[in-house]
């Protein structure tokens, strides 16, 4: 009998599902033993992805919290806003682990959620149990949790980007812009105009602004580091490509630092962690030097007129962003290596 973790995938039919599946099908400790649609059961799944046709056999499973708990140990749910805060409880209940990656359980105040999500809030005890999980600044929280809120693709990015220099206390707290920009897989699979080619194509759009559902979950970590209430404004765009997220942050500093200085206490921040590289003074990154890895690369520079500081983070929505994260955030969760099944190169050109 395998003696490895058996993982179901809700949403399997989705840009976050099909993601989850890439990476655990070459997992060394996990096993997928259901894939999961709520449209779709009975078919297979290479209906949806002809590229899985030889690699993945199996029909897609109805949503039946008894059969998955029968095959089952852990859930992911890559399905919408909406879903998880009805079935992750369910799931629990029947003695599963849960990763969600919708913004179900990321906003701790209900209130919060139903404003910027239009959608009744998950049940308060879950709620206060789900662990936030930023892997790189509370790791340590996701260690032996039973549910997992996985951070939002542009939260990740900018996260990231952020922590070390708030927690220091270097950052004019108030002074936090941040202009992020996202590619068309980030919409995920469904159709519509907003995605549409010759909408998208050699165009570039900003959308939601000041309304975007992010914007209290990037607050919400800060305040938690800062220790004090934290607001930023956010502005997120459209890019004519398929992944990746660049994101722009502008925060002022309470005093001048050398770039030298900078770029020692982003490094340090993350020392030992392996899927955040800061880069060398000057050195800023791309969405391509990430594209299909796990990695957030992060480049700082300071402006001594302005008292300013720029950083660039960069990821790949889909895997940092979203099924990326989840796999590490299991990792942490089993007390695994957190890079098992995610060492892999970005795929490049
Ligand atoms: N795309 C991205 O870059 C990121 C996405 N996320 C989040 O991950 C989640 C999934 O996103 P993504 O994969 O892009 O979205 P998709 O639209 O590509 O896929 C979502 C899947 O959910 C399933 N679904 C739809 N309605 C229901 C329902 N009522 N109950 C159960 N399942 C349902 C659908 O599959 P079926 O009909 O077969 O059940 C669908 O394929 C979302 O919450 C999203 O916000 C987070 C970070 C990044
Ligand atoms: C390009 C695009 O439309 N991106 C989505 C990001 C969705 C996501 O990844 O985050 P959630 O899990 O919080 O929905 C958006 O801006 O809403």
């Amino acid at each position: 009998m395998s003696t490895k973790l058996r993982a179901a995938i809700i949403g399997a039919t989705g840009y976050g599902g099909v993601e989850l599946i890439r990476l655990l099908l070459t997992h060394p400790h996990v096993e997928i033993t259901s894939v999961i649609s709520s449209s779709n059961a009975g078919a297979p799944i290479a209906d949806s992805y002809p590229h899985l046709n030889q690699i993945v056999q199996d029909t897609l499973d109805a949503i039946d919290v008894g059969l998955i708990k029968d095959k089952a140990d852990v859930v992911f749910l890559a399905t919408p806003h909406g879903v998880a805060g009805e079935l992750a409880p369910k799931l629990l209940e029947a003695g599963l682990k849960v990763v969600d990656l919708s913004g179900d359980f990321r906003l701790k105040s209900g209130e919060v959620y139903e404003k910027w999500y239009k959608h009744k809030p998950a049940d308060p005890a879950y709620v206060a149990k789900a662990v936030y999980g930023l892997s790189e600044v509370f790791g340590e929280e996701v260690k032996g949790s039973e549910l997992i809120s996985n951070p939002g693709c542009f939260p990740t990015a900018t996260l990231l980007g952020l922590m070390p220099i708030v927690k220091k206390g270097w950052a004019e707290l108030g002074s936090i812009i941040v202009d992020a920009k996202s590619g068309v897989s980030g919409a995920g699979r469904g159709l519509g105009l907003g995605v549409h080619f010759s909408e998208i194509n050699e165009n570039f759009l900003a959308y939601k602004v000041n309304k975007h559902q992010h914007t209290p979950e990037i607050e919400q970590a800060l305040s938690r580091v800062a220790g004090e209430e934290v607001m930023i404004t956010f502005t997120t765009h459209l890019v004519p490509m398929t992944r990746g997220i660049l994101s722009t942050i502008y925060v002022n500093l309470k005093e001048k630092h050398t770039e030298d200085e900078l770029i020692k206490l982003y490094r340090h921040y993350y020392e030992g962690r392996q899927f955040v590289r800061i880069r060398d003074k000057g050195k800023w990154p791309a969405t391509k030097e990430v594209w299909g890895s796990n990695y957030c690369d992060i480049g700082i520079s300071f402006d001594e007129r302005t008292g300013r500081l720029t950083i660039i983070s960069v990821i790949d929505n889909i895997v940092k962003g979203a099924g990326g994260q989840a796999v590490q955030n299991l990792n942490l969760m089993m007390g695994w290596d957190e890079a098992a099944g995610l060492a892999f190169t970005p795929v490049y050109p």
